[in-house]
């Protein structure tokens, strides 16, 4: 039986960091999906902390927030760095990939037709940091010399913009070589391959 169970609507969105986290660490996962017109019958609202899914459930532990669910897994499977001084670093990577992602979420939802262009010529502001700071590490990782929850969720960010625009990596050696070693690990590239994961949208809205 899978140990963790994931209810969350049939888009990648906020839980394929996760999902990846998971593959690569061998774990396997139930999911619940839930449909639009199912969610819009507000019982399963009321009983989310937030009033918004992914809702995760380790056993008795129900989480609602992803960056929790990260962190969660990231504890329990040895991606939380090896000290104190490793974990604060990569709270503050994961606090950065979520400021990029709320962007990000703001331009697909609210801004497409207007804003995209404008993101777009702006990515390389953004991505460059996270370049720089990888690229100090030396180990191929944001944080220390083991992969972090932090360096899942900006892998699944990147892809994101990777479709969005397909040269965005370009200028960005350190970036590019950490997606393209991350995306040959076997058990994220089974993942990223298998149909299940490759059928659904990245976004609600079918923007990406
Ligand atoms: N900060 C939350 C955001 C969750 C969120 O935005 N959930 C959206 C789907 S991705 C949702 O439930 N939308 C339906 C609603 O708000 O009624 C997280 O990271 O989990």
């Amino acid at each position: 039986m899978a140990p963790y169970t994931l209810t969350y609507f049939a888009v990648k969105g906020r839980c394929s960091a996760l999902k990846i986290l998971l593959a690569d660490q061998g774990q396997q996962l139930k999911e619940n999906l839930v449909t639009f017109d199912d969610w819009m019958k507000g019982d399963l609202k009321k009983c989310c902390v937030f009033g918004q899914l992914p809702k995760f459930e380790d056993g008795d532990l129900v989480l609602f927030q992803s960056n929790a669910m990260l962190r969660h897994l990231g504890r329990k499977h040895g991606a939380y760095g090896k000290n104190d001084s490793e974990a604060a670093l990569i709270d503050m990577m994961n606090d950065g990939v979520e400021d990029l992602r709320l962007k990000y979420l703001k331009m697909i939802y609210q801004e497409y037709e207007t804003g995209k262009e404008a993101y777009i010529k702006d990515l390389p502001n953004h991505l460059s940091k996270f370049g720089a700071f990888m690229a100090k590490n030396k180990s191929g990782f944001l944080v220390g010399d083991k992969i972090s929850f932090a360096d899942y969720n900006l892998f699944d960010l990147l892809l994101n913009h990777k479709v969005l625009s397909p040269t965005c990596l370009d200028a960005f050696p350190t970036l590019k070589a950490f997606v393209d070693t991350l995306s040959a690990r076997p058990k994220i590239k089974a993942l990223l391959e298998s149909d299940d994961f490759k059928k659904l949208p990245i976004n609600g809205n079918g923007k990406q």
